[in-house]
C-alpha cells in the first residue's frame, strides 16, 4: 500500500521523504501546481525543501482522489486551512494530523476540527521535535503518534517508523496537540529575547515559565502532565525555543530587533504558526481562567498594541508568587 501525504510544504515533503524511504510508493498532494510539477520533474521542492534530492518513489498530484488507495494519509497543511483540505481527502481512512495550531474562530484542536471534517475517518496526531530539514535528511529524531485506539497506534507506528526515526506511542491526543500549538507561541517569545539581546537566562526563564503555561493550560483541558513533559510539549518547546531554523523563533527575533508585526507577517510564504494561534490561545486560556502571562505579551507584540520595553517590563513587574 502506498501511503499518502496531504501538503507540500516543508513538513509534508519531509514526511513524504521518510515514508518513500522503505521504497514504497508515497501520493503528494501539492496545492501549488509549480511544486507538483518540481517534485514530479526535478525531484525537488525549491520553493518548501530547498537542496533535498527526493525519492523517486514520491509522486506528487494536485488531485485528492489520487490518494483515495492510501493505507494512511498524513495530514500536513497549516492549522488554519486542516478543515478544508481534510474536507476533500477521501474518507474512511486513518488520518494522522501533523499539524500544530488551533483553529480560529472555533478554538478546536486540530483532532476535533478533522473529526468534523471527516466524521468516519480514525485520527491520530504526529507530534515532537522535528525541524523538517534534518528529517529529510535522515538525522535521528523522536516524536509522540498519539492515538485512542491503541491497535490502531501501533500500526501506525510501524507503519511510520524507520531506523532514524522513532515514534513514541501515546494516547493522549489532547496532550500531544496542546503541547504542539502552546510551544509555538513561547517559541516567538523567546526569538523575542534573542532579537532584543536579553541573553540566555531570560530564554531559560521563559521556557520554564511558558513551559509552566502549557502545563496549566494542559491540565484545564484533560491533557495529562506527562504527554506536556514529553517529546511533543517540553521536547519541542526545548527545540523551537533555541534555534532560528524555527519560522515561529525567527518571527519573535524580527520583533525582539524591533520591526512590526505586520510587516513581518505581510507576504510570507511559510507559516508561523504560532502568530495565528497566540490570540485563539490567549481567549481560550483566560475563558478557562489559566494564567498565561507569557501568551498575552506575545499576543501584545503581535497586535502591535505595546512598545517593546513595555511590555517586556510589565512581564518582569508581575507580583512575586511561588513557583
Ligand atoms: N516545518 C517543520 O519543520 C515542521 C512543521 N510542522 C507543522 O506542519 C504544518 C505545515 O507546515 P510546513 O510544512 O512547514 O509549511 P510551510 O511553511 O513549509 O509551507 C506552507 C504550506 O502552506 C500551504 N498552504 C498555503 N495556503 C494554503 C491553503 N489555502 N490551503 C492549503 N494549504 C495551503 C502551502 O501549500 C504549503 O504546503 C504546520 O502546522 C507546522 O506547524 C510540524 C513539524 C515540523
Ligand atoms: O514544529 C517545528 C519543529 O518541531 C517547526 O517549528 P517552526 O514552525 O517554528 O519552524
Amino acid at each position: 500500500m502506498k501511503a499518502g501525504v496531504i501538503g507540500a510544504g516543508a513538513w509534508g515533503t519531509a514526511l513524504a521523504q521518510l515514508m518513500a524511504a522503505d521504497g514504497r510508493d508515497v501520493a503528494l498532494w501539492a496545492l501549488e501546481p509549480e511544486v507538483v510539477d518540481a517534485v514530479n520533474g526535478r525531484r525537488e521542492n525549491p520553493l518548501y525543501l530547498p537542496c533535498i534530492a527526493l525519492a523517486p518513489t514520491i509522486r506528487a498530484t494536485g488531485a485528492m482522489t489520487d490518494l483515495s488507495d492510501c493505507d494512511l494519509l498524513l495530514v500536513v497543511s497549516p492549522a488554519q486551512h486542516l478543515r478544508a483540505v481534510v474536507a476533500q481527502a477521501p474518507a474512511g481512512l486513518p488520518l494522522v494530523l501533523c499539524s500544530k495550531g488551533i483553529e480560529a474562530g472555533t478554538g478546536l484542536l486540530m483532532s476535533q476540527v478533522a473529526q468534523d471534517a471527516q466524521p468516519s475517518s480514525p485520527i491520530a496526531v504526529l507530534s515532537g521535535p522535528t525541524f523538517a530539514h534534518e528529517v529529510a535528511k535522515g538525522l535521528p529524531t523522536a516524536i509522540t503518534l498519539a492515538c485512542e485506539d491503541r491497535d490502531l497506534g501501533q500500526r501506525l507506528a510501524a507503519r511510520i517508523a524507520r531506523p532514524s526515526f522513532r515514534p513514541y506511542l501515546s494516547d493522549d491526543v489532547i496532550g500531544a496537540e496542546i503541547g504542539g500549538a502552546v510551544k509555538n507561541v513561547l517559541a516567538i517569545a523567546c526569538g523575542v529575547a534573542e532579537g532584543a539581546g536579553l541573553g540566555l537566562n531570560a530564554r531559560a526563564a521563559l521556557i520554564s515559565r511558558g513551559f509552566a503555561e502549557m502545563t496549566r493550560f494542559g491540565l484545564a483541558r484533560g491533557a495529562r502532565a506527562e504527554t506536556l513533559g514529553g517529546l511533543s510539549g517540553l521536547g519541542d518547546l526545548v527545540l523551537t525555543c533555541s534555534s532560528t531554523n524555527s519560522r515561529n523563533f525567527s518571527l519573535g527575533k524580527g520583533l525582539g530587533e524591533g520591526q512590526s508585526a505586520a510587516d513581518l507577517l505581510a507576504n510570507r510564504r511559510t507559516v508561523a504558526e504560532g502568530a495565528h494561534t497566540a490570540p485563539v490561545l490567549r481567549d481560550a486560556a483566560r475563558a478557562a481562567g489559566v494564567e498565561m502571562p507569557v501568551v498575552e505579551a506575545v499576543c501584545a507584540l503581535l497586535a502591535d498594541a505595546a512598545p517593546l520595553g513595555q511590555v517586556i517590563d510589565a512581564l518582569l513587574a508581575r507580583p512575586l508568587r511561588p513557583e
